[in-house]
């Protein structure tokens, strides 16, 4: 193609000369007659300082030339000389606040008082509108989401900015943010294109005044652009250029989203922790700056980080749930941060096995995505990963199709390359091994051929290496393991390394190195446990055990068929049977999957899965001191282990494990930056327990300095609440309060709930409490009564379904004696027993129909009628109710009257069921087998095949199962020192 323009030649085709010649025809127009493109001509007229300025060359040039000689463009008139107009000082005055208040991302105020300026009619000159429609439109793409009402908001004073009207710094700001509106993730507005445009004019502006808000939005744009367009040689130009010019930039709301968009850069470059870092310092400072949508946004990629470091499911709810509740307190609409939320969200239930929930929440972001025209990629690999899990293969082609035909201009070319990557989890589903290996080599190579996406690539290399292995294809597979591995090395994440652990198992079982396969099975089980992902857990523990059953361990069968009971219960397929070669290798150690560390024969071979459990990369320093106590319980069961750490005044503070129990073996180690810790255990070692406990104690000091040089160690910061395996390793009081020493809540439902009964605590509403059966509500029944100011008053209790029909009556109201037959003597009646106090109605549901409009006389005026009495008795008794059932159902059935179902819902309680508070499960058990103890005996501790037990278990029973549990464990025989899953005989 001829080479229409050069840079930097002078030529007499300057850009006035240009701009006269066009006249009034519009750049387009002017860009066809001359067969070039409108951003052709528009380079010509920068000035040549400018660094996209162009000259006409070649044939253009001549054809220009003869134009201008000729006199123009024959009945065009030239350009109107440009009268651009300054805000007056009132203008100015008036828009400085609201600007101020964008700064601080005061986006409600912001608005109201940009609309109520622009209503006022003071703003009079174009600039100082074009000003508030900046505003207005900046808050909208940054404060909410909303692209398109963004646009809308600008559209009208692009053409004054291109028409010259608009003072210059107005002009720029136009500009600037007009190419971010054409760089925004929404298949309707993203055009790269027009996106450059708006860039190249900002910089012109910026020629003469250099103003570094602008330049970091001009940067944001380009950089945007790179990205959804999913263009990697755009993304290299741009690279770092955001990083640059974030160091000039003033305003608070601004460096918050540079510094969002840096995280993004750093993660694409595979830099994870630094990306994690960043997520979560601007998730802080978004908070501080009440800055909503941001602060919603990095929390749903922190839960996602965190989740790669295999962080508890739970606390990636936890991140989730706060995510949302910004999002909402800030008004938001279903964008961006919702899908991102999503995403985690639906990961995080994924690991906890509740499948349809995770499936509900992906199909409202897809939702969502429609909405925006967005690409279906970013939810399309743990759609894949559910379904793989739950092996649905005609549901996994439909999305590779719907990916495959996608057409928005999002990040298009990567969407197919995703498509590539579902299609091979769908022949993976399908037991098409070999086929599938080959489409995740495709999807890959993809991958690196559009410049990179290191997200795709190392999901691509982790299932072709699962998929070599279950094609029988050992010398591929170790190929493929050996690229896997150094990814994993250069962007680290501990989940992932937990799933090749297990690959590599399944390849060394093929080989016939059963022991290798067993420990590397292990420690990956190890990490997913610890980490609560019941689904792998559950899909590792039957490798081991068919391992066992090859190896000829005696409990294998048992072992094979508990955890197929597991994977069904769960609804989850068996996985392919591997058989090792004929040979079974010398059994030695542990008893494969009887528990990770269930070690009969100490030495080195005992070290190797911890050891592989401590190098772990990518975890972060409270992750590694579980994991020390993790493994220390496992080769010395019933040791109870701790860990402390010393001050240079030779102080203790103990950081995980008990403490009540004297150390009769202690070691002390650094952690490299500057803490003494101190590792210790009560009771007796075998001969070699305290070398392997000086080994392990190294080794984690080296684990926590690499974290910490890494940038791991202070992630964990960010969630408030206690993780879950902090109640794992910890033996001490569940979360106690003191006036409620009956009460455990440690999840955050159960604290919240704790608090609003403490908020009822001057109230004589009426309450009622609903919630699944045994899963306590009569415990906050009587948490309510604790608490109030009846607290030194009577409580009551009683039970609508445990009384007769007949007798109902004067067992609530009390009845006179003779007042029946049998009734031989007065009865106040529980209402009146209660007076001053509270009364407890349990499954209120079962009261009679005839007996409701007496209770709610009751609940109205204060007022009993004792049967066989002429007068009222005023009683003042505060009712609590309870239900498992759903009342309204019972009022559209008639079997309950809809007046009393009012007069109780004042106050409504709800206690969730245990599966949906699980940080309960282990605080209970403790609090259950403390209670249990006789007198005067030292409560056992639960060892950790039973914690696991007890936390993968579904809870359909609520608390009163798990009490039963216990209580069960500790009726046969002398209490043990531990209790284990055996004991716990939990049902399946
Ligand atoms: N938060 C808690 N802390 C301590 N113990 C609890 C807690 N929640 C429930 N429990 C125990 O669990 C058992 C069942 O609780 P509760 O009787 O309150 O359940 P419920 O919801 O009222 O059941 P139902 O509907 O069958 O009446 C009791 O032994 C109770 O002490």
């Amino acid at each position: 193609m001829e080479n229409l323009e050069e840079k930097g030649t002078r030529t007499d085709l300057g850009p006035d000369a240009i701009r006269a010649l066009r006249g009034g025809h519009s750049r387009a127009a002017f860009a066809r007659m001359l067969g070039v493109t409108p951003l052709t001509v528009y380079r010509w007229e920068l000035p040549e300082s400018a660094p996209q300025a162009r000259r006409p060359r070649g044939r253009v040039a001549q054809s220009l030339r003869q134009l201008l000689e000729g006199g123009g463009l024959s009945g065009v008139s030239r350009l109107p000389s440009l009268s651009r107009q300054e805000l007056s000082a009132e203008e100015s005055a008036r828009l400085q606040p609201c600007l101020e208040l964008l700064k601080r991302a005061e986006w409600r105020a912001a608005e109201e008082a940009l609309l109520s300026l622009l209503a006022s009619g003071v703003l009079r000159s174009p600039g100082a509108r074009a000003l508030a429609a900046v505003g207005l439109s900046h808050l909208q793409r940054w404060g909410r989401e909303d692209s398109r009402g963004a646009l809308a908001t600008l559209l009208p004073h692009l053409g004054e900015a291109e028409m010259g009207l608009l003072p210059e710094w107005v002009e720029l700001q136009v500009h600037a943010l007009a190419a971010n509106l054409y760089a925004s993730p929404d298949g309707k507005l993203l055009d790269a294109g027009r996106s450059d445009a708006h860039v190249a004019r900002a910089e012109v502006l910026m020629l003469g005044r250099p103003d570094a808000d602008a330049t970091c939005l001009v940067r944001m744009a380009q950089m945007w652009s790179a990205f959804y367009l999913g263009d990697a040689e755009r993304l290299a130009r741009y690279s770092g250029r955001v990083a640059e010019a974030l160091t000039e930039v003033n305003i608070p709301a601004l460096r918050l989203l540079a510094e969002d968009l840096c995280a993004h850069e750093e993660a694409l470059r595979g830099e994870a922790t630094q990306a994690t870092r960043r997520f979560r310092d601007v998730a802080q400072g978004a908070a501080r700056l009440g800055y909503a949508f941001l602060e919603a946004r990095n929390l749903a990629f922190l839960a996602q980080r965190r989740l790669e470091e295999a962080c508890e499911p739970e606390e990636a709810l936890l991140l989730v749930r706060r995510a949302r509740e910004a999002a909402y307190g800030g008004r938001m609409a279903r964008g961006f941060s919702f899908i991102f939320a999503a995403r985690a969200e639906a990961e995080a239930l994924l690991r906890l096995a509740r499948f349809t929930e995770a499936e509900a929440v992906l199909d409202e972001a897809d939702a969502v995505v429609a909405e925006l025209s967005w690409t279906p990629l970013n939810l399309s690999i743990t759609r894949a990963k559910l379904w793989l899990t739950t092996n649905k293969p005609s549901e996994l082609r439909r999305l590779a199709a719907k990916l495959a035909t996608h057409d928005g201009p999002v990040q298009r070319a990567l969407t197919s390359a995703y498509a590539l990557f579902v299609e091979a989890a769908a022949d993976l589903s399908d037991g098409l091994t070999q086929r599938a290996a080959e489409g995740f080599a495709t999807a890959g190579m993809r991958g690196m051929e559009l410049g990179g996406w290191p997200y795709l690539r190392r999901e691509c290399l982790l299932y072709e290496t699962a998929a070599r292995a279950y094609a029988g294809q050992r010398d591929e597979g170790r190929a493929v393991l050996r690229r896997a591995r150094t990814f994993l090395e250069r962007m680290p994440s501990a989940w992932h390394s937990a799933l090749l652990h297990r690959f590599e198992g399944v390849l060394l079982t093929l080989d016939g190195r059963t022991r290798e396969a067993r420990e590397l099975l292990e420690a990956s089980l190890g990490t997913f446990r610890l980490s609560g992902d019941v689904c792998m857990a559950a899909s590792t523990r039957i490798l081991l055990a068919r391992l066992a059953r090859h190896e000829g361990d005696p409990a294998a069968a048992e072992l094979v068929s508990a955890s197929e009971a597991e994977l069904r219960r769960l609804g989850m397929p068996l996985p392919p049977d591997f058989t090792p070669p004929a040979t079974p290798s010398l059994r030695m150690g542990s008893t494969a999957a009887q528990g990770a560390f269930a070690s009969t024969c100490l030495g080195a071979e005992a070290l190797v899965v911890p050891f592989e459990r401590l190098s772990v990369r990518g975890i972060g320093a409270p992750r590694i001191q579980r994991e020390l106590l993790g493994v220390l319980e496992g080769l010395f069961p019933g040791s109870a282990p701790r860990l402390e750490e010393v001050d240079s005044q030779g102080r203790i503070t103990l950081l995980a494990g008990t403490g009540s129990l004297p150390a009769t073996d202690e070691v002390e180690f650094g952690d490299g930056c500057g803490r003494r810790l101190r590792v210790g255990v009560a009771g007796p070692l075998p001969a070699d327990g305290r070398a392997l406990l000086t080994a392990l104690s190294r080794l984690s000091g080296f684990a926590l300095e690499v974290a910490a040089l890494r940038g791991f160690a202070a992630v964990e910061e960010v969630v408030e609440a206690p993780s879950l395996h902090a109640q794992l390793s910890s033996t001490e009081e569940p979360d106690l309060d003191a006036e409620l020493p009956g009460f455990i809540a440690a999840s955050p439902s159960m604290k919240r709930l704790r608090a609003e009964l403490a908020r009822l605590s001057a109230s004589r509403s009426t309450v009622i409490v609903t919630g699944e059966s045994g899963a306590g509500k009569e415990v906050v029944a009587r948490a309510l009564h604790v608490l109030s100011t009846r607290a030194q008053r009577p409580y009551v209790a009683f039970n609508c379904a445990a009384v007769p029909r007949e007798l109902f009556e004067g067992q609530l109201f009390g009845y006179r004696r003779g007042a029946f037959t049998g009734a031989a003597s007065d009865h106040p009646g529980v209402l009146r027993a209660a007076h001053g106090g509270t009364l407890f109605l349990d499954e209120i549901g079962e009261l009679p129909l005839d007996v409701q409009p007496k209770l709610l006389r009751v609940l109205e005026n204060g007022e009993v009628f004792p049967l066989g009495e002429t007068r009222p008795v005023e009683v003042d008794v505060r009712v609590v109710a309870a239900t498992h059932r759903d009342l309204s159902q019972l009022v559209r059935e008639g079997r309950f009257r809809e007046d009393l179902y009012y007069r109780l819902h004042v106050v409504p309680v709800r206690v969730p069921p245990l599966r949906e508070r699980r940080e309960d499960v282990l605080a209970l058990a403790r609090h259950f087998v403390r209670q249990l103890t006789p007198e005067g005996q030292q409560p056992p501790q639960l060892g950790p095949d039973a914690l696991a037990a007890l936390m993968s278990h579904a809870w359909p029973g609520n608390v009163r199962e798990l009490r039963n549990v216990i209580e069960r464990s500790m009726a046969y025989g002398p209490l043990p020192a531990v209790l284990g899953a055996e004991q716990m005989r939990i049902a399946g």
